[in-house]
């Protein structure tokens, strides 16, 4: 384990990291801040949840030169979700030193934006197309940009932004640094990132498996008509915190969302598809805890970092291993733990071998809960609520009536009243999903439209493999 103070990090950075409460550097950070200080291109793949924001983050805001007021680093993300996290995420680590780091991101205000480029800001995090509109109406020059990260490097690769990325680089003098992260690699996207890098350091960490060990990993095989119900059983005993679940396209997260609440959950969905308002403002009530289960496509899979979420739902097997990997990773981040289910139907299984092939572990599997189940699992719910109200609560104004009543009945049908009055019971409503077919596993897919709620790649000649969500 290595400290921050021992990568040399100046005053200034040591006081915010702390504020932030790192103590020591995870693996990545340990590895990759002392070659990103000394100006190193860097390929930095570490798994989900271990802290790559800030191993490129930390070296980032180290060189900004505060006295002088131009752009000097440019952060790109495959989503608007992430280019805000991580922009939050850096203006922390700067905040001491007084950085100034500005999202730019589609759906916002343009004008507004334009406004806030006049500010003058040190580093800009964005997504590839709108920074790409800055650059074409001039109102973000990058000339004096010495550092470039390209977060979730390989998504926005696979996602067909290769010209995108070129033309912003076009843009970044030559003896910039490059650093490219992600928890996945695969090897023919580093091979276009490499071109773009000048004899970059490949830093792996040493991980037998892809995925975090402290992600419990399930499988159930169920028939697509029975995923439903399967899944609010599963939701009733397992009482997640906070959970998010994957459908496989837009239609299916609306119509998932909009399930759950029939049965009485608080669900939202988020995709593409909506507003951008809509989109930041089903994520904040998800991190508030307002809703506490939400609805995504694979918009949310990449990057997102929100703390509570304690397990994740696979409704529809993931199109590839990598999309499983980020999926998996929203939860069991930082070292906290997590469960994942993933649904399979029988027609599925070869995908669900692949995926662990991929990602060098096996899943387990389990059985989908029966009815009584889901019932035992809610009254244990109720059970552990009055409990915590005997221990935390002051019932001296209740204490009265609970007398009188034990004595004209007797304890047991009282306290089983109030468990039954107390207990979700499990809910049957009746609802309607339309079938989804499963996408397209073959990789070299090309897609006639693209909509799954990232960016529009503006060139549309790429390989692009994930089916319309
Ligand atoms: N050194 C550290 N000590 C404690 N917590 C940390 C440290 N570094 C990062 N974290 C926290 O760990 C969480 C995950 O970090 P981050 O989002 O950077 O992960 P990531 O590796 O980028 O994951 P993903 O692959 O999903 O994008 C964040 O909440 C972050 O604040
Ligand atoms: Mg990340």
């Amino acid at each position: 384990m290595i400290t921050f103070q021992e990568l040399g990090l100046s005053k200034e950075l040591m006081k915010a990291i702390r504020r932030m409460g790192f103590e020591q550097a995870t693996p990545i950070q340990a590895e990759t801040i002392p070659l990103s200080l000394q100006n190193k291109d860097v390929i930095g793949q570490a798994q989900t949840g271990t802290g790559k924001t800030a191993a490129f983050g930390i070296p980032l805001i180290e060189k900004i030169d505060i006295n002088s007021d131009t752009i000097q680093a440019i952060v790109v993300a495959p989503t608007r979700e992430l280019a805000i996290q991580v922009s939050e995420e850096l203006y922390k680590i700067g905040a001491t030193k007084r950085v100034r780091v500005l999202p730019i991101y589609g759906g916002q205000d343009i004008e507004r934006q334009i406004r806030a480029l006049k500010k003058r800001p040190h580093v800009i995090v964005g997504t590839p197309g709108r920074i790409i509109d800055h650059i074409n109406r001039k109102t973000l020059h990058l000339q004096h940009v010495h550092t470039v990260v390209l977060d979730e490097a390989d998504e926005m690769l696979n996602m067909g932004f290769i010209d995108d990325i070129e033309a912003i680089l076009s843009q970044v003098p030559a003896e910039r640094q490059t650093l490219l992260f992600s928890a996945t690699m695969p090897e023919p996207i580093r091979r276009i990132a490499e071109r773009f890098m000048n004899n970059p350091h490949l830093v792996k960490v040493k991980a037998k498996e892809m995925t975090v060990p402290n992600i419990e990993q399930y499988y159930l095989e169920i028939h697509e008509k029975k995923k439903f119900d399967t899944l609010t059983r599963l939701l009733d005993i397992q009482a997640p915190e906070l959970a998010i679940v994957f459908g496989r396209t837009k239609r299916r997260v609306d119509e998932l969302a909009e399930a759950l609440n029939l049965r009485g959950y608080a669900a939202e969905g988020i995709h593409g598809d909506l507003s951008q308002a809509k989109r930041l403002s089903v994520l904040r009530k998800f991190k508030e805890g307002s809703i506490e289960i939400l609805v995504a496509t694979d918009v949310a899979a990449r990057g997102l970092d929100i703390s509570g979420v304690t397990h994740v739902y696979n409704f529809d097997i993931p199109q590839d291993p990598e999309s499983y990997v980020h999926r998996i990773g929203r939860t069991g981040r930082a070292g906290k733990t997590g469960v994942a289910m993933t649904f399979v139907t029988p027609r599925e299984i070869g995908q669900l071998h692949n995926i662990e092939k991929t990602t060098k572990r096996k899943m387990e599997r389990m059985k989908p809960p029966t009815l009584d189940e889901a019932l035992e699992g809610q009254q244990r719910i109720a059970i552990e609520k009055l409990l915590a109200t005997v221990e935390k609560e002051n019932l001296s104004f209740y204490k009265r009536a609970a007398e009188e009543l034990l004595e004209e009945h007797d304890s047991v049908s009282l306290i089983a009243a109030a468990i039954k009055m107390m207990t979700k019971e499990p809910d049957t409503t009746p609802v309607k999903l339309t079938e989804e077919p499963p996408l397209p596993v073959k990789r070299e897919k090309k897609r006639p439209n693209h909509k799954n709620g990232k960016e529009q790649p503006r060139h549309r000649q790429m390989k692009k493999r994930r089916a319309v969500r």
